[in-house]
């Protein structure tokens, strides 16, 4: 391990399951595959057409120093390729390269890549190994952590998927550097989304802390990535397949997997994740467990980080419906998470359609 690097052990059913390594180059990634006993074995580095230029060639000249054989696979970039016919042609793809069930694929790249490159390792020869090499914001403290793989089905978030635990998760934190604005700050949601559910303190640390984040300042981003990359642990370590407070980790997701759908992937996750973010803090306002003041606080926290609170040009009832038909409805009730209140957040399974219309149309701008 390096100077600067962390080593973050995550755990399932109390026994070790994969470390989460944070460094800031790819100089360790042939150690850490190395130690999964890889050798001899191929594999497939999937990611898309915008990261694949960047680092697929640093990424494959380190395999190749523990792997027998290293492919390529280019996906096209963007949430539009999150489909079935994507992982098609992986499997496509790991058949004509004989992959056999001990080879593994490495998805390099967003949480697109992570998501379908999962997937397609969950059900490949009904299972092979991955590892997750994350490069958004977005991907590094969320989407390479967990095991939750799928893909959108007819524009549907995530509707077939499988958890699927990756064997590694390696990222290397200098590869924000080429992220566009407008995608870091969708990483951004997800990360003000941790502080809101489990640490008021993180929350305020991260409105300080702005002008160090945003300016990449390494040490504030490691102390981010770092933090974000625990909450999750502790909450997918806790539940791993969401059979009960996992599901905190949707706050936002309800609503924001509606408008997210409706937009027809204009807007990006992170993005609808902020909207819904607002539309739960403002329902937990109007339960009377934040102040109106909080609910300011927290839209403003979204705002500095040049996330949106609010949109237009949708149907309040169209978002109502859809919100509806994500996968959080259970014995038809849906299970909506409030904040307690910030830094503290709870599964509800009361929320009613009132309420829900109420907080479409709130940020809709339909109302006050
Ligand atoms: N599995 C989970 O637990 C989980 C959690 C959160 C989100 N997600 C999913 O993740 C997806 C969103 O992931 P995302 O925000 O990473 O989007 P993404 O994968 O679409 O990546 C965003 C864009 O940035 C480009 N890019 C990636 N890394 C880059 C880099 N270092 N430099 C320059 N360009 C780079 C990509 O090519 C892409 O165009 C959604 O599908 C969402 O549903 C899954
Ligand atoms: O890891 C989880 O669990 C999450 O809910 C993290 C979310 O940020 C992520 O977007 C996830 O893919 C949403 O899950 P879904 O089951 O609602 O599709
Ligand atoms: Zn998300």
């Amino acid at each position: 391990m390096s100077e600067k690097g962390r080593v973050l052990p995550v755990r399932k059913d109390g026994a070790f399951c994969y470390s989460i390594v944070l460094e800031q180059s790819f100089e360790e990634l042939a150690e850490q595959v190395c130690a999964l006993q890889v050798e001899g074995r191929k594999i497939c580095i999937v990611t898309d057409s915008q990261v694949g230029p960047l680092y697929a060639d640093q990424v494959k000249k380190e395999l190749e120093k523990v792997c027998r054989r290293v492919t390529v696979y280019t996906i096209p970039a963007g949430e539009a390729h999150k489909t079935l016919d994507t992982v098609r042609g992986v499997y496509e793809h790991l058949i004509l390269e004989h992959f056999d069930r001990k080879d593994l694929l490495a998805a390099l790249g967003g949480g697109v890549v992570g998501d379908l490159t999962g997937f397609t390792a969950a059900t490949y020869l009904r299972g092979i190994g991955f590892i997750q090499i994350p490069t958004t914001l977005l991907s590094q403290v969320d989407s390479s952590i967990g095991g939750k793989t799928g893909v959108d089905f007819d524009s549907y978030k995530n509707m077939v998927g499988a958890f699927h635990m990756p064997r590694l998760v390696y990222m290397n934190l200098s590869v924000l550097k080429t992220l566009p604005e407008r995608q870091f700050a969708s990483g951004m949601a997800e990360i003000l989304k941790h502080g809101l559910i489990k640490n008021e303190g993180y929350f305020q640390w991260l409105l300080d802390e702005k002008k160090a984040v945003c300016g990449l300042d390494m040490d504030a981003l490691l102390t981010m990535i770092e933090e974000s990359c625990k909450v999750k642990r502790a909450v997918v370590e806790e539940d791993p397949t969401e059979q009960g407070d996992r599901a905190l980790l949707n706050f936002g997701h309800t609503i924001g997997h509606a408008v997210e759908k409706l937009k027809n992937f204009e807007f990006l996750h992170g993005e609808c994740v902020a909207i819904g973010s607002a539309a739960a803090a403002y329902l937990s306002m109007r339960r009377g467990m934040i102040t109106k003041e909080e609910l300011e606080r927290i839209c403003e926290g979204l705002r500095i980080y040049g996330l949106p609170t609010g949109t237009t040009g949708l149907d309040a009832q169209a978002v109502l419906k859809t919100t509806k038909s994500d996968k959080k409805m259970d014995a038809g009730s849906i299970k909506f998470i409030l904040l307690r209140r910030t830094g503290d957040a709870y599964v509800d399974r009361t929320v009613t359609d009132e309420e829900l219309l109420d907080a479409i149309q709130w940020i809709l701008g339909e109302k006050e």
